[in-house]
């Protein structure tokens, strides 16, 4: 593997099981609308594609649903409050990404976040659960005109580093991400623990797979 000069990770799936919260904070919105639960299993599916998909998802069910307008504007503000309320009580760290963090900080230094969660539970989370300041760089899903699979939350982080394309590594737990790095030009390397629509992710063709945060220190050269 060659020796990157700038690192960016996904959040949701990647980093953090995020899912415990989301799931519960899905729910809490569909009580007050007097709909049925969904539950963290069909959650777990529906995760990676931003705030606004994941609850048209939990509303009708389905995975490209799209709910009545009146409905999605009255559910979407339940979800954000919820959602708020909630971010971080149950989620956790993976095992691994702590140490696997401190050592990229470390060795690589240039470090960017890139998730298509909201902007207004990102950094909060992050702080929360200790790895803000691990990252050059964070860019939400609504931070800028598109999120990923687009490249540009990628090439903009490029840009703010200064680096190539072939200077930079993904790192992800989706398709997403996959789409994302191979649209800006550049490798990645995914997590098999994360949220892939219940798809494999060693089908998506990215460069390797890993199980374990931390094997980013056996699989980069110092
Ligand atoms: O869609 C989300 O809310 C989070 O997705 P992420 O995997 O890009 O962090
Ligand atoms: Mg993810």
């Amino acid at each position: 593997m060659f020796k990157p000069e700038l690192i960016l990770s996904d959040l949701d799936g990647t980093l953090v099981d995020s899912v415990p919260d989301l799931a519960y904070a899905a729910d809490q919105m569909m009580q007050q609308l007097d709909l049925p639960a969904r539950g963290v299993d069909s959650v777990r599916l529906w995760v990676g594609n931003g705030v606004e998909r994941l609850v048209k998802r939990t509303l009708t069910g389905e995975m490209y649903g799209e709910p009545p307008s009146d409905l999605l504007a009255k559910a979407f503000p339940l979800f954000m409050d919820c959602y708020g309320d909630t971010n971080g009580q149950r989620s956790q760290l993976y095992p691994g990404v702590r140490e696997g963090l401190v050592w990229l900080h470390e060795h690589y230094r240039n470090l960017g976040c890139i998730t298509n969660k909201s902007k207004r539970f990102t950094r909060p989370l992050l702080e929360q659960l200790g790895i803000a300041d691990y990252f050059g760089i964070i860019v939400a899903g609504d931070s800028l005109p598109a999120k990923k699979p687009d490249p540009l939350p990628l090439t903009h982080c490029m840009d703010f580093f200064s680096k190539k394309p072939e200077q930079t590594l993904m790192i992800g737990d989706s398709t997403n991400d996959v789409q994302a790095a191979r649209n800006a030009g550049c490798p990645i390397i995914c997590v098999d623990y994360g949220y892939n629509h219940g798809e494999d992710i060693r089908l998506s063709g990215a460069d390797a797979v890993i199980s374990h945060f931390a094997e980013l220190q056996r699989l980069l050269p110092l």
